[in-house]
C-alpha cells in the first residue's frame, strides 16, 4: 500500500520514448566497442610480418579515433545545437553506418585511418544531440536514472560486445574455411558488418521517435583546454581532490598503455582476434567484479586507502602481465587488473561526489573528463611508436631464451607508472597517518572496521583528563604534558570538544549560549560526532606511532554531562560512543574532583552554554563521574580538584610514571632538576 499523498513513481524505462531511445544508445554502444575492436584487429592484421610497423598501425587507429574529440569537440557541439536533434542523429547514424560498412569492402589501412576520423567526426555530432534530448523525453526527477542507464549501456556494453566479437571472429574463422569464396576476406570483415548494422538499426528506432522537439535551447561546450585550465585553478589547492585525480589519471594512463599494445600482445602470446577480444571482455568483467564484490570484501578499509591501494596492486599485476607468457593466466591477471581499476574509480568518483563541494564538484568532474581524454591519447599514441623503437628481443639464460619486446616493455611501464601514482596518491589522501597500512588490510581482510583497535595493541599511551567545569584539568594536562616532554616523550597534547576542523565548528555551536533548545539527544551525538573526528584523525594516529596522547575530556564527558546531567540513558550513550571510538578507551583517566561551587566561580568570561546550567545539573555531573572512576578504580586516579596545582601535578605525575615506557625515576629528576625544552 502507498502512503497517502504519495505515488509511487513509475520506472524511468516506462517512459516509451525515453525506452526507444535508450535502445538506440544501446546498440550504438555496441556497435562503438565492436568497431574498437575491430579496427585495432584489422589494422594488425593489414600490416601482419613486421612488429614496429603493426605497433604503430594500431597506435594511429587510436589516435584517430581520440583526435576529431579533442581537437573539435566544442565546435561540433556548437553545431549540433543549430540542427534538428532528431535528423541529426538519424543522418549520423546512416553516415556511420556507410562508413564502417565501406572498411571491409576497401580494406586498406589507410582507409581504416580516414574512416575512423569520419566516423568520430559523425560521433560529435550524435552524441551533443542524444545529451540534449534525455532531458526532453524524462522529467527532472527521472533525470538521474536516466543518466545511470546510460552509463550502465555505455560501460556495461563493453563486454557483451567483446563477447559477440570474439564469437563472430571464431565465426568468420569457420566460415573461411569452409567457403572458399569468404577466403580472402579479413576476419574483422563480419563484427565490422553488424557494426554497421547496429548503426542503422539506431538510425530507424530514432526515426521513429517524433517525441523529441526539434531545438531547445544551446549546449554550451567550453574547449578541452579551457576546461583543464579552469579546472586546475579550482582542485589544484585541495589535497585530497589532488590525490584523486592523480590517481584516476595515472590509472587512464596505465590503461592507455594496455589498450594500446593489447592487440599486439594477444599476438605474441600466440592468440588471434578471439582471444583479443577475450582479453578486452576480462578487463570489463574484473571492473563490474571489483565495483561490486571488491568493495564489499573490504568495507571496513578506509576509502582514501583503498584507492592508492587498489592502484599500487593494479600496477603489480600489470607488471606481471607484462612478464608472464601464458594466455591464459594473463586472462586471469586481466581480470584481477580490471578489479583494481574498478575498485578505484568507483570510490574516485564517489569520494569526488562526497568530498568535493557542490560549488566544485561539477568543475572537477568535468577537468578530469577533459583531462583523461588528452592523457589517454598521449599514451596511447606513444605506446605503439614505443613498443616498435624497442622492437623484438630476446635474452638468453643457460638453455632457456626469454623474449622480451615492445609491448613487454609498454606493459611494464604501464605498471610501474600505477605503482608511482598509487603510492603518490596515498600520501596526498591518506586519512590514517602513522597507522600502518598492512594493520588496516588485515583488518579489513577479517571483516573488521579499521576502527575497532583497542588502545592496548598499540605502542603509545593515553592519557585522559576530565573533570567539571573549573576544576583544574586544563592546567593540568598542559603541566604534565610538559613534564613529559622534558623526558624527551613524543606527546600530543589535545581537547574535547574542538581539537579538528569539523571539531571546531561543532564546538561552536556546542558552546554557544545562544543555541537555546538544542536537544538532549542531538547534543551527544554532537559530542560523539567531535570525537569520532578525533580519534581517527588524531588521537589513533598518534598512539600508533607511539606518542603520548594527553586529551582534556574524553567519553567519560558525555556519560556525566549527556547521560547524567541531560539524564539520557547511559547506555545508549555509552554504545554511540562505543562506536564513535571504535571502543578506544585511556590507559588512564585523570578525575580531577572539584566541587561545582568551587569550580564555577574560577571561571571568567561570560558563562557558555553548559556552564550556564544550573547547580544541580553540575552536581549530578560531578556524581556521574565519581560514580565512573570507583566501577574501575585500577584505570581511574581521582584527585582533590581543591588542592594547589603544584601538589595535584606531583600526584598525577607519580601515577603516570607507573605506566610509562622507560620513565625517569623520581630521585633522578629531583637531583638534576628538569629542563624544559618546550613549554607548550
Ligand atoms: N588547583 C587549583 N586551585 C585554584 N585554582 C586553580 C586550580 N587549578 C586551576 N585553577 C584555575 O582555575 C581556572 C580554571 O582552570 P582550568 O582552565 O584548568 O579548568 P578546567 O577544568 O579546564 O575548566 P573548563 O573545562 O571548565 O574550561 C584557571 O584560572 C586556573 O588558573
Ligand atoms: C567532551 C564533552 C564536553 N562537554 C561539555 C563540558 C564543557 O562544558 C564543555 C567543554 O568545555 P571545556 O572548557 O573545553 O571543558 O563541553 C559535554 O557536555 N560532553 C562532552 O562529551
Amino acid at each position: 500500500m502507498t502512503a497517502i499523498g504519495r505515488s509511487r513513481q513509475a520506472h524511468v524505462l516506462a517512459n516509451a520514448p525515453f525506452r526507444r531511445l535508450w535502445a538506440a544508445m544501446s546498440v550504438c554502444s555496441l556497435g562503438d566497442w565492436l568497431n574498437l575492436l575491430a579496427l585495432t584487429a584489422l589494422a594488425g592484421n593489414l600490416t601482419q610480418g613486421d612488429f614496429r610497423t603493426q605497433s604503430l598501425a594500431i597506435g594511429g587507429v587510436f589516435v584517430a579515433k581520440m583526435l576529431p574529440a579533442v581537437l573539435l569537440g566544442p565546435l561540433a557541439g556548437a553545431f549540433a545545437d543549430r540542427f534538428d536533434r532528431r535528423l541529426t542523429m538519424v543522418f549520423s547514424d546512416v553516415a556511420r553506418f556507410a562508413v564502417v560498412l565501406s572498411i571491409p569492402v576497401v580494406n586498406s589501412y589507410q582507409w581504416v585511418i580516414i574512416a575512423t576520423v569520419l566516423v568520430e567526426c559523425v560521433n560529435l555530432f550524435w552524441v551533443p544531440a542524444k545529451d540534449a534530448t534525455v532531458p526532453n523525453l524524462v522529467p527532472k526527477q527521472q533525470l538521474e536514472s536516466a543518466n545511470q542507464l546510460n552509463l550502465l549501456v555505455t560501460y556495461g556494453s563493453a563486454p557483451v560486445a567483446a563477447a559477440v566479437f570474439a564469437m563472430l571472429s571464431v565465426v568468420a574463422d569457420v566460415g573461411r574455411s569452409v567457403v572458399p569464396l569468404l577466403a580472402g576476406l579479413d576476419p574483422t570483415a563480419l563484427p565490422l558488418i553488424v557494426n554497421a548494422g547496429a548503426y542503422l538499426v539506431s538510425a530507424a528506432l530514432i526515426f521513429t521517435l517524433r517525441d523529441i522537439p526539434k531545438r531547445d535551447g544551446a549546449i554550451s561546450t567550453p574547449s578541452v583546454l579551457r576546461q583543464i585550465v579552469d579546472g586546475w585553478r579550482f582542485v589544484g589547492g585541495n589535497r585530497l581532490v589532488r590525490g584523486l585525480i592523480i590517481g584516476m589519471l595515472g590509472a587512464f594512463a596505465a590503461g592507455g598503455a594496455v589498450i594500446g599494445v593489447a592487440k599486439l600482445y594477444v599476438e605474441d602470446l600466440g592468440g588471434g582476434d578471439a582471444a583479443y577480444g577475450v582479453v578486452f571482455g576480462a578487463v570489463f568483467v574484473g571492473m563490474a567484479l571489483g565495483m561490486f564484490f571488491g568493495l564489499r570484501l573490504l568495507s571496513g578499509l578506509s576509502r582514501r586507502r583503498l584507492f592508492g591501494l587498489s592502484l599500487v596492486v593494479a600496477g603489480f599485476v600489470l607488471a606481471a602481465i607484462a612478464l608472464v607468457h601464458n594466455l591464459v593466466i594473463v586472462v586471469i591477471l586481466t581480470v584481477m587488473l580490471g578489479a583494481c581499476a574498478g575498485i578505484a574509480w568507483i570510490i574516485g568518483y564517489t569520494l569526488i561526489g562526497l568530498e568535493v563541494e557542490d560549488g566544485l564538484r561539477g568543475r572537477t568532474f568535468s577537468f578530469l573528463q577533459s583531462t583523461a581524454r588528452v592523457t589517454l591519447l598521449l599514451v596511447v599514441s606513444v605506446a605503439g611508436p614505443l613498443a616498435a623503437l624497442f622492437g623484438r628481443r630476446g635474452v638468453d639464460v643457460g638453455a632457456l631464451s626469454y623474449e622480451f619486446n615492445g609491448t613487454n616493455l609498454v606493459l611494464l611501464l604501464g605498471g610501474v607508472l600505477a605503482v608511482v601514482v598509487g603510492v603518490l596518491s596515498l600520501r596526498h589522501m591518506d586519512d590514517r597517518k602513522g597507522v600502518p597500512i598492512l594493520t588496516d588490510l588485515i583488518t579489513a581482510v577479517r571483516g573488521k572496521s579499521f576502527r575497532g583497535e583497542p588502545a592496548e595493541r598499540m605502542p603509545g599511551l593515553f592519557v585522559a583528563f576530565e573533570g567539571g567545569e573549573g576544576s583544574g584539568k586544563t592546567t593540568q594536562a598542559r603541566m604534565i604534558a610538559i613534564w613529559l616532554r622534558d623526558q624527551g616523550y613524543d606527546v600530543v597534547q589535545t581537547r574535547e570538544p574542538g581539537a579538528t576542523k569539523v571539531g571546531m565548528r561543532l564546538r561552536a555551536i556546542l558552546l554557544d549560549a545562544a543555541e537555546r533548545g538544542l536537544s538532549g539527544r542531538a547534543e551527544a551525538l554532537l559530542y560523539a560526532a567531535d570525537r569520532a573526528e578525533h580519534v581517527e584523525k588524531v588521537i589513533r594516529p598518534a598512539l600508533y606511532r607511539g606518542a603520548i596522547v594527553v586529551c582534556d575530556r574524553y567519553v567519560d564527558s558525555s556519560l556525566a554531562y549527556q547521560g547524567a546531567g541531560r539524564s539520557l540513558d547511559p547506555d545508549d550513550v555509552s554504545k554511540v560512543n562505543a562506536w564513535a571510538t571504535g571502543g578506544l578507551v585511556p590507559h588512564l583517566t585523570v578525575l580531577i574532583d572539584t566541587p561545582p561551587q568551587v569550580g564555577l566561580t574560577r571561571l571568567g568570561g561570560a558563562a557558555d552554554r553548559i556552564e550556564s546550567e544550573p547547580l544541580e545539573f553540575h552536581e549530578r555531573v560531578r556524581k556521574e563521574f565519581r560514580a565512573l572512576a570507583a566501577a574501575a578504580p585500577d584505570r581511574y586516579l581521582v584527585v582533590d580538584g581543591t588542592l594547589p596545582p603544584e601538589q595535584i601535578t606531583a600526584v598525577v605525575q607519580d601515577r603516570v610514571r607507573e605506566i610509562l615506557p622507560d620513565p625517569v625515576p623520581r630521585e633522578a629528576e629531583d637531583v638534576t632538576g628538569t629542563m624544559p625544552a618546550i613549554r607548550d
